[in-house]
């Protein structure tokens, strides 16, 4: 059985995320971790997600500190702490301010939960993994983000709707930026097991439309309710409980890469990667066509955000 500490569990994702991990039948505790000045509403919550724990039949023990290091004994800390974009921003331009907190959190974590997993959620989430990366002095292996995972979830999603196909039968990944560089590998992506591109409807595919889309999405429902909540939260919770069932999925998360695609390396973004109880394994793959030149603008410019951040924060400390 396991423990999970949620950071920013006041938040529209963390509040949410605590309610999908929940319901993964591996854990067995769960932290609530907010800012002093928070307690009521962390003491709120808690109730709240009690009364569904009872209505649903759930036994976690659910509590809630204002101190990362009770996060002490976690096997997973997920981290949404740090400010959401609004309308007309770019994730990047919460880089920094978003930095100082996960440095901040990710020092504490290294010392109070050494072998925990560590899973960045906060945005820039490929400059903020690697900063998580670097200040909690973990290996590669225990940190990763969320990378691009949603964003596969909301192309996987359009496909299916114009296959008029059930979501399972799809696969499909975007590697990369979890932001505009963001890259879709159709070389990737079957439908029924069978590679899309052999499919006689493939040339009809409104394919940069739906891209469009998917790169677009967070902004508008941002636009419309305030938050991106329900996608990110299932997207949380599918990674945890891929964690904690030690289930081996290959699924697309930001995670540092040395030389595994294309000899591309020391960057932390979006790739498919081997997800068990000790953490994620990038997969090593071989790009086609555009997608290799698009794999490598989008790793040159979050290596810019990147260092550009690092040096911000060097400078800050
Ligand atoms: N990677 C993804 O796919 C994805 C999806 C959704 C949201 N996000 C990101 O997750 C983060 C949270 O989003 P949200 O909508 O829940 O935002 P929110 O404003 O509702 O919640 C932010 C949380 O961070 C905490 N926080 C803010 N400043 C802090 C500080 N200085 N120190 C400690 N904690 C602090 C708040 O108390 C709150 O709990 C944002 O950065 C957002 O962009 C990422
Ligand atoms: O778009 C955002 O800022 C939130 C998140 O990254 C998302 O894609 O839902």
């Amino acid at each position: 059985m396991a423990k999970v500490t949620i950071l920013g569990a006041t938040g529209n994702v963390g509040v949410f995320a605590a309610h999908t991990i929940s319901e993964i039948p591996y854990v067995s505790d769960m932290l609530l971790v907010g800012r002093p000045g928070r307690e009521d509403f962390l003491a709120g919550c808690c109730r709240d997600l009690s009364d569904s724990f009872a209505a649903r039949g759930t036994d976690v023990r659910l509590s809630y500190s204002t101190a990362i290091s009770d996060a002490e004994g976690s096997d997973v800390i997920i981290s949404a702490a740090g400010m959401p974009r609004r309308p007309g921003q770019d994730r990047n331009d919460l880089a920094f301010e978003n930095a100082k907190i996960t440095a901040d959190t990710a020092e504490i974590i290294g010392r109070c939960a050494p072998d925990a997993l560590l899973f960045l959620v906060t945005n820039p989430v490929d400059a903020m993994t690697a900063v998580a990366l670097k200040y909690s002095g973990f290996k590669p292996r225990q940190v990763f983000g969320l990378g691009t995972h949603l964003d596969s979830m909301r192309l996987k999603s359009l496909i299916a709707r114009y296959f008029r196909v059930h979501v399972s039968e799809v696969h499909t990944r975007i590697i990369g930026e979890h932001g505009e560089s963001m890259v879709p590998l159709w070389s990737a992506t079957t439908i029924g097991g069978i590679r899309i591109s052999n499919l006689p409807t493939f040339s009809g595919l409104p394919a940069q439309e739906m891209i469009d889309t998917v790169r677009t999405s967070g902004e508008a429902i941002i636009r419309g309710k305030g938050a991106t909540v329900y996608g990110p939260g299932e997207a949380i919770a599918t990674l945890v409980r891929t964690i904690l069932g030690d289930e081996n999925r290959i699924l697309t998360v930001s995670s540092h890469i040395t030389s595994e695609i294309h000899g591309i390396g020391d960057v932390c973004i979006g790739v498919p990667a081997r997800i068990n109880r000790n953490g994620v394994f990038p997969v090593p793959i071989s790009l086609e066509g555009d997608e290799v030149a698009g794999f490598r603008e989008s790793v040159a410019k979050i290596k810019k955000v990147t260092a550009e951040v690092m040096e911000r924060l060097e400078e800050a400390r």
